[in-house]
């Protein structure tokens, strides 16, 4: 969180007052810091730094900003992607197609068209299904496609159960005793390529023993699958490490999980591919938010902000933690809710919470809110998107502009069954 520091009493995103930027950009507005992105990317191949063959895919999801993604194109990542949308973003980004993995159990046709059009360098299979239609696809284009096939290993991640993808319950990759049968009956298709398997159990991951029983289920069937005489060059071991949310919170860090991985997969002789979103993203930004007023209450009074649901959904959809911070504090505190304007109960950031001090009109800040913030905003209460802005050093920019919700249509266009 280093770059996101109090001087002289006021926070600041590396060299500018917050204040600044609210002050010609209104609030809500994201701000993220590019010395911090950059930071958290060569920490987290400098992790990786003992294993012999391996490529690193930014999970696109986590922080989309075109920015964001030119920042770490020129930190040599590759793009983990989901969407049509997010393959389009990493390639305007420059990451060469070679270096984008594509995840995702709901790939369409015209997607998997797109991507092998666009020749990106693997495709994450998630089902059987959809690897008979990737090589119908391709053998009709007259190409090949690189691939992998995704296993549950069925592991409990020990994270939030939403974002939980590894158990067999979830609707992520395919069954690990299948697997072996089902590796040789792709394998066989004209139009596949298919080169190894992968998998990704969850995020906001903070211990690292689940990662590490299935690392070594992969290993297994990794033995397994050469034993029956199949080419595996490639595993894929997602993402998913956690961040800190809390000040002063400590988890297992990448030199850790390298060292863990490192270990596992000793002798596998195979190109390790990573998928991380939230650890370089995460503390790279923060959402800054005005009070719109402090509304007494017993016990405890509410603080308004003119930040909502809309904006960061996390703590509404997951009980998420953000720390909450006044831009300029007196050093006082108080207990408080911090809350929304959206008309819901669960426009929520933090119940009864010991803050800083607050007053109408005051600067605050919801800290880590550079991965799944600005990406799962939405329109909700005809409230626009909000803003975005990259700092370097004591330069800033507008990465992304405040958008409208979808606008009002015209009088002409309105439907005369409708006047
Ligand atoms: C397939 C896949 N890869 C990578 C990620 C990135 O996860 P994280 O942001 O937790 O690193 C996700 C999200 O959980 C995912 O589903
Ligand atoms: N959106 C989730 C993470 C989901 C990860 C995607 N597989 C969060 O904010 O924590």
């Amino acid at each position: 969180m280093d770059h996101f520091e109090y001087v002289d009493g006021v926070l600041h995103a590396e060299q500018v007052a917050v204040p600044a930027i609210a002050a010609a950009v209104g609030t809500p507005v994201y701000i993220y810091a590019e010395a911090t992105l950059r930071r958290h990317a060569r920490v987290f191949a400098e992790g990786l730094a003992a294993l012999p063959k391996k490529h690193i895919a930014f999970a696109v999801k986590s922080n989309p900003n075109l920015a964001v993604l030119r920042v770490l194109a020129s930190e040599g990542y590759g793009a983990d992607v989901v969407s049509q949308g997010e393959m389009e973003r990493a390639l305007a980004a420059g990451m060469p197609a070679a270096d984008i993995v594509f995840s995702g159990v709901g790939k369409t046709r015209a997607e998997l068209t797109a991507a092998l059009r666009a020749g990106i360098g693997q495709f994450n299979l998630e089902s059987e299904e959809e690897g008979v239609e990737l090589a119908e696809i391709a053998a009709q284009m007259g190409v090949s496609a690189p691939a992998v096939l995704r296993v549950n290993p069925d592991v409990d991640a020990k994270t939030h159960e939403k974002i939980s993808t590894g158990k067999a319950e979830n609707k992520f990759g395919v069954a690990l005793d299948q697997t072996p049968a089902m590796y040789a009956r792709l394998a066989a298709l004209p139009g596949l390529d298919l080169r190894g398997i992968a998998c990704h159990i969850g995020s906001q991951i903070t211990d690292l023993e689940p990662s590490r029983q299935a690392f070594i289920r992969m290993g297994e069937l990794l033995a397994v699958l050469r034993a029956a005489g199949h080419v595996v060059s490639h595993v894929d071991l997602g993402g998913g490490l956690g961040v800190p949310y809390r000040m002063g919170e400590t988890l297992p860090g990448p030199a850790e999980y390298g060292a863990m991985v490192a270990a596992v997969t000793a002798g596998w002789d195979v190109t390790l591919m990573f998928e991380p979103g939230r650890v370089i993203t995460g503390n790279s930004g923060i959402l800054v938010t005005e009070v719109v007023r402090v509304k007494a209450a017993e016990p405890y009074p509410f603080v308004v902000v003119d930040a909502a649901m809309n904006d960061l959904v996390r703590p509404a959809m997951y009980d998420a933690w953000h720390d909450f911070v006044a831009v300029a504090p007196t050093g006082a505190t108080m207990t408080a809710t911090v809350v929304g304007p959206i008309c819901e109960s669960s426009d929520t950031f933090a119940k009864r919470r010991e803050i800083d001090v607050v007053k109408q009109g005051d600067l605050a800040a919801f800290r880590t809110a550079g991965a799944y913030g600005a990406t799962m905003a939405n329109t909700y209460n005809s409230r626009p998107l909000v803003p975005e802005v990259m700092v370097n050093g004591d330069q800033w920019a507008i990465v992304a502009n405040r958008i409208e919700p979808a606008t009002i249509l015209a009088a002409e266009q309105v439907p005369a069954w409708l006047k």
